[in-house]
C-alpha cells in the first residue's frame, strides 16, 4: 500500500512533542529521521498546539512532557519523544519505547540536606518524600522495605527540605548544579534517564507508517553509534 493511502485509511500521523527542554535536542533528532515541524511551529508568539509537518502527512502535537505519554498510550497520538523517567512513572502496557534517542540524558535521584536538620518527618522507617515521580518513588522505597509518604509537586523539589515539607526530594540531577544551589546533597541514583521515541503498541501493529517511523529514527540512532 502506498503512503497517501495509508493516509487515506488512517488519517495523518500524529506525533507528540514535550515543549519543554528536551525540545531543542529533539528537533534535530527529527530531521535526522526526516521529520520536520512547519514554520509556524517555531513562532513563540503562535498558541497553536497542533502543527502540519513540512510534507503535510503528519500533524505535530506540543504538549507538557509528562503528557506525551498520555497522548501516546491512549492512542490520541501514534508517536511521541518522551523522557525515560516519564515512561517509567506511567509504567502504562500500551507504550512501546523502541529507540533510545540519546539526548536529554540525567538521572533520577534521591537527595537531602548537606547539614543534617531536626526534621519531624525523617525517621528511618517513615519517610516523607517530595517529588513528581509518586509512583517511582513509592516503588522504590517499597522494595527497601520503607514505608514512603510522598508528596506531589510539579517543580521547585529542592525548597521542600529548607520549608519542612519534607525531609528528603526524588528529582531530576544533570550537573548537580540545582541541588547545591539548595544545601542538598545526591543520596542514591534510582534511574539514569534518556529520551525515548515512543509509539503506541495498536498502532505500531496495525499503521505500517508507524513502524516505518519507527524504522528510521532506529537507523538514525545505529548510525550515531557507528
Ligand atoms: N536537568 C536535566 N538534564 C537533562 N534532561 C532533563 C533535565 N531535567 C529534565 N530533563 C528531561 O526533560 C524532561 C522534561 O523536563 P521537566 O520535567 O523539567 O519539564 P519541563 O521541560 O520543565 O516541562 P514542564 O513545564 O512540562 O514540566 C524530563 O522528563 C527529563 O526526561
Ligand atoms: O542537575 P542540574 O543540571 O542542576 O539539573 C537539575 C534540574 O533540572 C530539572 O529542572 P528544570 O530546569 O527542568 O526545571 P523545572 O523545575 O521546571 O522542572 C530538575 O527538576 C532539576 O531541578
Amino acid at each position: 500500500m502506498t503512503e497517501s493511502s495509508d493516509q487515506n485509511r488512517f488519517g495523518p500521523l500524529i506525533f507528540a512533542l514535550p515543549k519543554g527542554r528536551i525540545l531543542d535536542e529533539a528537533l534535530p533528532v527529527m530531521a535526522e529521521a526526516g521529520v520536520v515541524p512547519e514554520s509556524a511551529f517555531h513562532d513563540k508568539l503562535d498558541r497553536s498546539l497542533s502543527f502540519a509537518d513540512e510534507t503535510g502527512t503528519m500533524r505535530i502535537l506540543r504538549v507538557r512532557a509528562f503528557d506525551v505519554a498520555t497522548f501516546v498510550a491512549f492512542g490520541a497520538a501514534q508517536v511521541g519523544i518522551v523522557g525515560s523517567d516519564v515512561i517509567e512513572e506511567f509504567d502504562y502496557s500500551e507504550l512501546y519505547a523502541p529507540v533510545d534517542l540519546g539526548i536529554g540524558a540525567c538521572r533520577l535521584s534521591i537527595a537531602e540536606p548537606k547539614e543534617p536538620v531536626d526534621y519531624k518527618y525523617g525517621k528511618a522507617s517513615h519517610l516523607r518524600v517530595a517529588t513528581k515521580y509518586p509512583n517511582i518513588t513509592s516503588r522504590y522505597f517499597e522494595a527497601k522495605g520503607i514505608q514512603a509518604e510522598c508528596i506531589k509537586l510539579n517543580g521547585a523539589m529542592e525548597l521542600a527540605p529548607s520549608c519542612g515539607l519534607a525531609g528528603r526530594i526524588v528529582d531530576l540531577v544533570s550537573t548537580g548544579s540545582t541541588l547545591k544551589s539548595n544545601g542538598l546533597v545526591e543520596k542514591d541514583t534510582i534511574m539514569q534517564v534518556s529520551a525515548r521515541l515512543i509509539v503506541n503498541r495498536a498502532a505500531m501493529k496495525t499503521d505500517p507508517r508507524v513502524s516505518a517511523l519507527v524504522e528510521r529514527f532506529r537507523e538514525r540512532a545505529e548510525r550515531k553509534a557507528a
